[in-house]
Order: structure tokens, then C-alpha cells, then sequence
């Protein structure tokens, strides 16, 4: 029986290895991971990440061919092929700070896996990587094997949140780079078989190691940055009274382009737009390819200026003042469907609003109040550590509030900031909500989920992002 062991049981490890435990119940699957929390509810009915689906493939396959355990090398060293899906956070300090990739924990991993290895192996890098990191991990490996062979594959991983199980029992593609050696081509075969199970043939993809490793940054640049593009027409067509979702359609409509990740929106936010294209960034720039940094850093500039805009226009709109108003932000997630809060817009639209003294009533459906106070106080890119490494710390922002209920939020709010598209939000009572509020009510739709229209009929006055601007808007100029 093939064993399989993935280092990491985090939102790409854990879902990424149950479906292979789902789709092969010839392989053995166990997911390690230094974290005994994380372990633990991964052995329970309360899984420690909620994505669609998820639930039901683990309790199909957990204690048959799936397993958690924190026993990391007991299973890497039984394992005939390791998937490496640990943290590669942005360095906070030293060389590279703020931008290159932090591989400290796949680094332990590698040398782990070199000290308890005692057949060959082939090791797949899961995480997203710089582009050459195979060549470091392969010196590791090589320089501390014991004779023992590793073959190094690139194997990026390409789901989005919220959609994982879909994305993996579905794929686009799957790629798998290697060395071009008769051993890295055995290796690719060994990895190919294995999603052969569920995934067309044409659909998984063969490259060499560097090719894969860049292409994961590459398309999370090419996103991201379509997503920066709608963004910036958003500003032009608040500025000239054009509509940017009917921009974005007629410009979708091209078959070139494609209609989809053209949703203008307060900011992308998740674990992944940020820190890979910090990444590239820092990569353009190690290579003497200034012009090429430059070009992918406006996409990130974008971003912020959009978060900012977004905080301008609110506190523009209420008479240039939000202190000691009360704010309800509806959505604290990046996206809807995950409860994930890595680098969400709303942490730096609650700042910004907070900046300005404002208190804020918080509603998501999915995420807790300890997990928001902990955004809401803890430094840039701390976030992207381990979890038992993140501070506990039990300071708590006293001007912020966190509730259960979307109506107790806006309760006596003086404006609405929706700031994540849960489904619920577009289907509130906005009757009752207007009632309860303070007068003028405000509502800004950071995800252009509300009718704007039937909202002012009630009496709200509405700002969405990049559509024409409310009377109310029109003479506020918003200027940091
Ligand atoms: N989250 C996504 O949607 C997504 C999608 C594609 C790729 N990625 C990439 O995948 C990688 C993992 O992302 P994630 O979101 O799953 O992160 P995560 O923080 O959810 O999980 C990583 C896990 O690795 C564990 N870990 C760290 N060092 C370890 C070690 N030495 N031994 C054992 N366990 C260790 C941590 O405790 C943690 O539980 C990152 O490189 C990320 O960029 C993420
Ligand atoms: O038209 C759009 C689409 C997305 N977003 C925002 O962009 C962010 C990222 O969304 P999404 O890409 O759907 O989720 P992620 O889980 O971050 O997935 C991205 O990052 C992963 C990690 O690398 C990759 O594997 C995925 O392919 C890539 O889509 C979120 O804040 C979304 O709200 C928009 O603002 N407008």
C-alpha cells in the first residue's frame, strides 16, 4: 500500500490530503502537523477550518485510510511520498523583510525529514515557494540523507477557500514539475498516478521544477491583478457616474478576457494575493528586473488605495467624523463561505475606522470574537505563523464590540459597512434595520450586495462601490 504523509494540516494540507484519501482508498493518507490543537480537532466532530463539504469527506475517510496525528516522524519516515504544506509567511525581519518569503518552517521540515528518512523518498512541495526553492530543499535532502535518494517535486496548490473541496474534486489543472532526469520523470509519474484516480489526464500538467513554481505565483499575480484592474475602473466610474458592474460585463464579455474575477470590492484580502505577489516583487528585484517589481507592487498599491477609499468615503460622508459613532461592520471574512480572516480588507477598514475613534459593532457569521480581537491587535504578518507560535495576547480593543446577529449589530448604528458577501446579507430586513438606526442612516457596500436603490426608497443613503454616487456623495470629496 502506497503511504502517503503530509506535513501541515492547515487549510491546504487537511482538505488537499482527505480528498486524496477520498479518491484512493489504496493510500494510506496521515496529516502531520506540530500543532496538538490543530490535531486534536481534526480528530473531532469540530473541524478547525469550516469549508463546504469538508465535514462529510473527512468523517467518510477518517480511521479507514485518513489519519491526524501529531506523531510527525513516525509517518514521515514510513511515507513513500511527503507533501510539504507548511507556512511560507512574508520575513518580518532581516534580509527581505516585508517581501521575500519566510522559509524557516519548510526549511525544519526538510532537514526533519532528512533525519528520520530511511527509504527514498519523494518529497512535493505543496506550499508556495520562490521560484529555486526545490534546489535549496534538494540540498538538504542530499547533504544529510545518508545515502538515501529524494526526488523533489513542485506540486503548487491551486484552491480557492470556500470552494476547496469543490476545486480539488474538480480542477483546472493540477501541475507537477520535476527534474528532467529519468528519476524526476519516474517521480512525476508516481505523483500523475495518484490523481489519475479522479483527474482527467489532460488536466494534470507536466513542467520542469522552476516552471511550477513559478506558475503558482504567477497566477495568483495574473488574479489579483485583474481584481486591481476593476478596483481602479471603480474610482474612474464613481468619478464620472459610470456603472462599474456594467463595465465589468461588457468588458467579460470579450472572450479574451472572461467574465470571471472582475468583482469590484472594498480589497482583496486571504493568505495567499499578498504575500506571493510580495514574493515575486522580491524575486523581480533580487534579479536585477527593477521595472518587472514595479509593475506587480501597483497591484498591492491598488489594494491598499482601495481599502483607504473605502474608509474615506464613510467618514466623509458622516460629516467628516466617526468619533464615537457607531459603526456596524456586516462580515469580518475575506471572502464568504470560509471563516478565514488572513489579511481581510476588514481588518484594515475596522483600523482606519478606529483611527478616527469610531466604535464598531462586529458581525460574522463565522468568525469568533476572540479570533477578531486577536486581527485587530496583532502586528503585520504575525498572522501567517504557526498558530502556537501567534501571541495569545489578551489585550482587547474596547471600541469594538463583536455580536451574533446582523440586526443587534445595526442596532442604533449610525452607518452599515458590509464588508464580506454572505449570501444572509442580502436577503436582512433592511426595513427593520433602517428603523432601528440612527438618522441620517448609512449604508456602504464595500461587495455590492444590496440593492442600492429599493435601500434608498427606504430612506438609507447609500454608497456602493464603483456605481454612481448617492446626491449625498456627490459634493464629499473623499481625500485622505
Ligand atoms: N490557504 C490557501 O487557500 C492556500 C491555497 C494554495 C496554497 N497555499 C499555500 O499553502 C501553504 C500552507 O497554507 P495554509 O493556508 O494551509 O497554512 P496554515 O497556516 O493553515 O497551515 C500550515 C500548517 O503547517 C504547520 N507547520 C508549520 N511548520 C511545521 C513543521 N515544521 N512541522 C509540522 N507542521 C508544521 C502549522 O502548524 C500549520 O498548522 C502556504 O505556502 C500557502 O501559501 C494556501
Ligand atoms: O472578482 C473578485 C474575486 C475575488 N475578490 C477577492 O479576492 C480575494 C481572494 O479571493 P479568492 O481568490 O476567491 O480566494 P483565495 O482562497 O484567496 O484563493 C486564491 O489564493 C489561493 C492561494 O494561493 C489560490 O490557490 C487560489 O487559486 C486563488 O484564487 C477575496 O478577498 C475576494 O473577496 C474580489 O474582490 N473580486
Amino acid at each position: 500500500m502506497v503511504k502517503i504523509c503530509c506535513i501541515g494540516a492547515g487549510y491546504v494540507g487537511g482538505p488537499t490530503m482527505a480528498i486524496i484519501a477520498l479518491k484512493c482508498p489504496s493510500i494510506e493518507v496521515a496529516v502531520v502537523d506540530i500543532s496538538v490543537s490543530r490535531i486534536t480537532a481534526w480528530n473531532s466532530d469540530q473541524l478547525p477550518i469550516y469549508e463546504p463539504g469538508l465535514d462529510d469527506v473527512v468523517k467518510q475517510c477518517r480511521g479507514k485510510n485518513l489519519f491526524f496525528s501529531t506523531d510527525v516522524e513516525k509517518h514521515v519516515s514510513e511515507a513513500d511520498i511527503v507533501f510539504v504544506s507548511v507556512n511560507t509567511p512574508t520575513k518580518t525581519r532581516g534580509l527581505g523583510a516585508g517581501k521575500a518569503a519566510d522559509l524557516t518552517y519548510w526549511e525544519s521540515a526538510a532537514r526533519m525529514i532528512a533525519d528520520v528518512s530511511k527509504s527514498n523518498k519523494i518529497v512535493v512541495e505543496k506550499s508556495t515557494v520562490p521560484v529555486k526553492t526545490a534546489e535549496a530543499i534538494e540540498k538538504i535532502l542530499t547533504h544529510n540523507s545518508k545515502g538515501i535518494q529524494f526526488q523533489i517535486l513542485s506540486n503548487p496548490e491551486f484552491l480557492a477557500e470556500g470552494t476547496a473541496i469543490q476545486d480539488l474534486l474538480n480542477p483546472d489543472r493540477v501541475l507537477i514539475g520535476g527534474r528532467e532526469t529519468p528519476e524526476g520523470q519516474k517521480a512525476i509519474q508516481a505523483l500523475k498516478d495518484v490523481y489519475a484516480q479522479w483527474v482527467p489526464e489532460e488536466r494534470i500538467l507536466t513542467a520542469n521544477l522552476w516552471s511550477a513554481e513559478l506558475s503558482k505565483l504567477a497566477a495568483n499575480a495574473f488574479l489579483a491583478q485583474r481584481i486591481s484592474s476593476v478596483n481602479a475602473m471603480s474610482a474612474l466610474c464613481e468619478a464620472t457616474g459610470a456603472n462599474v458592474m456594467q463595465v465589468s460585463y461588457a468588458v467579460g464579455k470579450d472572450s479574451r478576457i472572461g467574465p470571471k474575477f472582475l468583482n469590484s470590492s472594498v480589497g482583496f484580502g486571504g493568505s495567499c494575493f499578498q504575500k506571493d505577489i510580495l514574493n515575486l516583487v522580491y524575486i523581480c528585484e533580487c534579479n536585477g528586473l527593477p521595472e518587472v517589481a514595479e509593475y506587480w507592487k501597483q497591484v498591492i498599491k491598488i489594494n491598499d488605495y482601495q481599502k483607504n477609499r473605502f474608509v474615506n468615503r464613510v467618514v466623509a460622508s458622516m460629516f467628516n467624523t466617526v468619533s464615537n459613532k457607531k459603526i456596524a461592520v456586516l462580515g469580518f471574512a475575506f471572502k464568504k463561505d470560509t471563516g478565514d480572516t488572513r489579511e481581510t480588507p476588514a481588518i484594515d477598514v475596522c483600523k482606519g475606522l478606529l483611527g478616527d475613534k469610531a466604535r464598531l459593532s462586529i458581525y460574522d457569521p463565522q468568525v469568533a470574537e476572540d479570533q477578531i480581537q486577536r486581527d485587530l491587535t496583532m502586528d503585520k504578518f504575525t498572522w501567517d505563523h504557526p498558530i502556537h507560535l501567534q501571541p495569545m495576547s489578551p489585550t482587547t480593543v474596547k471600541q469594538v464590540s463583536v455580536v451574533w446577529d446582523a440586526y443587534e449589530a445595526t442596532k442604533d448604528a449610525h452607518g452599515v459597512c458590509i464588508l464580506t458577501e454572505w449570501d444572509e446579507f442580502k436577503t436582512l430586513d433592511y426595513k427593520r434595520v433602517y428603523d432601528n438606526m440612527q438618522k441620517p442612516a448609512f449604508v456602504f457596500d464595500g461587495r455590492n450586495v444590496v440593492d442600492a436603490d429599493k435601500l434608498r426608497e427606504i430612506g438609507f443613503i447609500v454608497y456602493s462601490i464603483g456605481k454612481p454616487l448617492d446626491p449625498w456623495l456627490k459634493d464629499m470629496p473623499a481625500v485622505a
